[in-house]
């Protein structure tokens, strides 16, 4: 039999050079969306609603009596009461309630491959590498590791998380893809110093200015937050999945 095929896209702008209606697309946004999503939802959100503006999130917010959340640039934006932090997530808060959520990034590059006809959706980071790794292995389809990047940039935390997956899938799937090739021998170079490695990005500096070192610490912390965040296209919602 042949085996299914992995690729990374190192930039939302690359997105739509690959096909995406026969593959499960794999969101990246370490620094934090998909940090924030899959710690939400290992603490027991009911649901996480990733919706691309800011009117979109009050609204929706209002409608089904949720949390509203998210920030531009690293700051919780005005008129909303919680942010993109991880920390702000705790069981004793998010449990059995639901989470509207806006990020610069990450939120952005789901609502584009929703766009482009993904034909499934998961989010990954390393607080959930375990999951997403086994989700992937058990899946029938195709994997496309979409990097949100920064402002359509280039990083090096979410490449290094796509190298993190290539790297524990490399049996299992064709490669046949320089920036999967780039970025597993990436993570492979620093996957015993990973920490100390993502300090010197851009996006920990920019971040750092905040006072989020502790945040950024833990969104490199591999199985911190253990779920599978399933993206539902008839509910728009992401939700933790069974792996079976
Ligand atoms: O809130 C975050 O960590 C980032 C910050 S920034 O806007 O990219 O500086 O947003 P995200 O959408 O999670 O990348």
């Amino acid at each position: 039999m042949e085996k299914r095929t992995l690729h990374t896209v190192l930039s939302p702008r690359l997105l739509d050079l690959y096909t995406l209606s026969d593959a499960t697309i794999v969101i990246i946004d370490v620094f934090r969306a998909t940090s924030t999503i899959a710690t939400a939802l290992s603490h027991g959100a009911t649901a996480v609603f990733p919706v691309a503006d800011v009117e979109k999130c009050k609204q929706l917010g209002a409608e089904l009596n949720a949390i509203t959340a998210g920030e531009r640039n690293g700051q919780v934006i005005e008129g909303l009461l919680h942010g993109n932090s991880p920390a702000e997530y705790p069981s004793t808060f998010i449990d059995g309630k639901q989470l509207v959520l806006t990020t610069t990034n990450g939120t952005k590059l789901l609502k584009m491959a929703l766009d482009q006809g993904a034909a499934q959706i998961i989010t990954g980071s390393f607080v959930n590498l375990g999951s997403v790794c086994q989700f992937l292995e058990k899946s029938q389809k195709n994997v496309i590791l979409a990097c949100s990047g920064w402002k359509d940039r280039f990083n090096l935390e979410d490449t290094l998380f796509a190298g993190a997956v290539a790297d524990q899938l490399s049996e299992k799937f064709a490669m046949n893809c320089d920036s999967t090739l780039m970025a597993k021998q990436m993570y492979q170079l620093h996957k015993e110093d990973m920490t100390n490695f993502i300090r010197n990005t851009s996006h920990w500096h920019r971040l750092k200015a905040f006072g989020l070192e502790k945040d950024l610490e833990f969104c490199v912390t591999p199985g911190a937050a253990e779920v599978l965040p399933l993206y539902n296209p008839k509910t728009a919602a992401l939700t933790a999945a069974a792996i079976s």
